[in-house]
This record gives C-alpha cells, sequence and structure tokens, in this order.
C-alpha cells in the first residue's frame, strides 16, 4: 500500500469545525451562572484537552467563578452540547472525499479525541459518520489521554495496526506533543483550533488543505519503506 495502513485523527479542530456549538454550549453554561459569554474566537483556541478544561478556561475569562458554579456551568454546558452537537458543526473542505479516497486505498482510519467518547459518538451519529472508523477512543476510554502516548497506541491497536505503519492527523499543541512522544509521524492541519502557530510545534508535515493529505501520508509511507 502506498498509504500508511492505519491513519488516526484528532477530531475538533481537525476533521470538525465544532467551535459554533462548543462557544454557543459554554455561553450556555456561563449564564447559568451569571457569566458573560465569550465569542467564538476566544473560545476556539481552548479546545483540545477535554470538556471541563473547556468549561474552566471560559470560566476564567468570564470572571472567574467557585468549584460550585463551575460545576453547575460545566452540567449546563455538557447538557446543551449534548442536545445541538451538531447545529453548526461541520466537516472542514475536502475532508470526507479524503478519508473516502483514504478508505477505498485499504487505510484503516481511527479517532483519537480528547472529547468524551459519548458526546464524541453523538458528533459522528449527527454526522453520518459512525461507520466510518474502525476505532474511536474519546478523553474517558482509558485511564489515560492526548497528550500521553498510550491514547495514540491504544487507538492504533484497536484498529488493529501497529505504530510502525501508523500517521497521526491533529491540529493541537496537544496532538503535536502526542505524536511526538508516540513516534507516529504526525501531520498537523493549519487551519484548525490552535492558538500557537502550528509550524512551531513538533510535526512532521503540515497541511493547508485536507486534500493534501494523501500526499503528505504516501511521502512518509515512502520514506518509512526507504529506512526500514
Ligand atoms: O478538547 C476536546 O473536547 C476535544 O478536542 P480534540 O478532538 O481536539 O482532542
Ligand atoms: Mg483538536
Amino acid at each position: 500500500m502506498i498509504y500508511p495502513r492505519t491513519l488516526v485523527f484528532d477530531l475538533d479542530g481537525t476533521l470538525v469545525d465544532t467551535a459554533d456549538d462548543l462557544a454557543a454550549a459554554m455561553n450556555h453554561g456561563l449564564a447559568t451562572v451569571g457569566r458573560p459569554g465569550l465569542p467564538v474566537a476566544a473560545v476556539r483556541p481552548m479546545v483540545g484537552q477535554g470538556a471541563r478544561k473547556l468549561l474552566e478556561k471560559g470560566l476564567a475569562a468570564s470572571g472567574g467563578g467557585s468549584d460550585a458554579e463551575m460545576e453547575a456551568a460545566f452540567c449546563a454546558f455538557f447538557e446543551h452540547y449534548a442536545a445541538n452537537i451538531a447545529r453548526h458543526s461541520r466537516a472542514f473542505e475536502g475532508v470526507e472525499p479524503t478519508l473516502d479516497r483514504l478508505s477505498a486505498a485499504g487505510c484503516v482510519l481511527g479517532i483519537c479525541t480528547n472529547k468524551p467518547i459519548g458526546l464524541t459518538r453523538l458528533l459522528l451519529a449527527a454526522l453520518g459518520w459512525s461507520g466510518r472508523f474502525a476505532a474511536v477512543l474519546g478523553a474517558d476510554s482509558l485511564g489515560v489521554r492526548k497528550p500521553d502516548p498510550e491514547h495514540l497506541w491504544a487507538t492504533i491497536r484497536a484498529c488493529g495496526g501497529e505504530a510502525g505503519d501508523a500517521a497521526f492527523v491533529g491540529d493541537s499543541m496537544t496532538d503535536a506533543l502526542t505524536g511526538q512522544a508516540a513516534g507516529v509521524p504526525t501531520v498537523l492541519v493549519t487551519f484548525g483550533f490552535s492558538v500557537e502557530p502550528v509550524a512551531s510545534l513538533p510535526h512532521d508535515a503540515l497541511i493547508d488543505d485536507f486534500v493534501l493529505l494523501p500526499g503528505v501520508l504516501a511521502a512518509f509511507k515512502a520514506r518509512s519503506s526507504v529506512a526500514a
């Protein structure tokens, strides 16, 4: 095969632009505890370390709050987000045809996200993607999560693959550190939610358009075949 056999993808900011729905749910949570809402642009870079971290950062940016307020805001956020999971969330341009092409070429696809697994499955179902991935691991699927490399390794294993013939695609510092720690060639997308310029993060390739992914993956495979 001309591509790595197992391809693991981050979800938010990599495959799907979830920022509008996450921001709406966060603002609902903040309003529940009397805090002002935040613009989507402020919420985007807060995504990638899990739902609770997202709310912690949002509450801090909105004036802060007690543990009890955090808990109340988080519950309201979670409920609102689950009920509105894909009101505006859509795949980034080029994602669907590219995933189709890679699957047709024989690649096995998986998801490794810091989104709670229940919300992840809801989002995949809403997008009509439930059958697309051989394995889906969320923030709470294991005792560890990204940037712990075990989250990525476990996803690769759940796809029936091995780290030596795999690649990872993400958008954030968390993903960059995960891929590096796992020793898995990592592609970062430049259109995701990272505050840091992705070029400054550890990576093996950058893409500014999803349709460029197959070319980059073929180059990884060619390189690893020469090394082997
Ligand atoms: O932090 C989250 O909730 C999800 O983020 P991820 O899909 O980019 O890992
Ligand atoms: Mg992400």
